[in-house]
């Protein structure tokens, strides 16, 4: 999705608008914007700034001042898209706490560094493959939508940048918050096969190894190797007696 596709009904959270020049492009192409600032200053600011530079749209526009990490609700309209320069430091944790918080979000575009843009998209058996990635395809199907080098921006970072599109479809079968435990717990030890690295989760190596069988996994395998619906599937096996 680049901002010139999002439809005129589309209601866009922004999170980190800073001075508001993102804010600025998205107001006359969607319904309404959304923006989730941090800073005081700047979030006291930017409806002035939209007052002043889009007088006709300003009132589409409504600024939340809030850790996006934190945030637990937001002001009707609910968005549908999400499209942000994320806070690089905080860029993952961001993108599935949104996604988690708001099942009304059918789509997102964001700017985040570069590796990270490379990890929330990586497929499964690439040694970009993790816990970003895992988690973010439970969501939706997740793609690079570009690089941005570093020279677009002044002052000019140290890091690349890169788009990342993620498109919502309905989750693997099964409890999210068990799934994502499985991710976590196979990724935490990555060189280690399931068996071993599940042991703690699952109480025991041999625990680990019933319920990877359970799932139709081999014991050997290692997490990078399994999808977001195999650790779903393992997730949803039970203890052994
Ligand atoms: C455009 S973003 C990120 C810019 C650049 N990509 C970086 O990582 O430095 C910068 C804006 O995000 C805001 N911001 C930082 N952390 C935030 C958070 N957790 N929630 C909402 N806004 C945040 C900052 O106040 C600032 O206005």
């Amino acid at each position: 999705m680049r901002t010139a596709e999002l439809t005129p009904q589309d209601v866009v959270l922004e999170v980190g608008p800073g001075l508001g020049s993102l804010t600025l492009g998205l107001l006359p192409v969607a319904a309404h914007v959304t923006a989730v600032e941090i800073d005081p200053r700047l979030a006291a600011l930017l409806p002035r700034t939209a007052a002043e530079r889009a007088p006709t749209l300003a009132g589409r526009l409504t600024v939340v001042e809030a850790d996006a990490l934190r945030v637990q609700g937001l002001p009707d309209p609910a968005p549908t898209a999400l499209v942000a320069n994320l806070p690089y430091n905080v860029a993952v944790p961001v993108l599935l706490h949104l996604l988690e918080l708001l099942p009304t979000l059918r789509r997102a575009l964001v700017l985040v560094q570069a590796e990270v843009a490379e990890r929330l998209a990586a497929a499964p058996g690439s040694t970009a493959y993790g816990v970003p990635s895992a988690k973010a395809a439970w969501y939706g199907d997740v793609r690079r939508a570009g690089n941005v080098g570093r020279r677009v921006f002044w002052p000019e970072p140290n890091v690349d940048s890169g788009l990342v599109a993620l498109d919502r479809r309905p989750p693997p079968p099964g409890d999210r918050a068990a799934t994502f435990a499985v991710v976590d717990a196979a990724f935490a030890t990555r060189r280690k096969g399931l068996r071993a690295a599940l042991a703690r989760w699952a109480g025991s190596p041999a625990a680990a190894e019933a319920r990877l069988r359970a799932a139709g996994i081999d014991p050997t395998t290692r997490g990078e190797q399994l999808s977001i619906a195999d650790f779903a599937r393992l997730a949803a096996t039970q203890v052994p007696a």
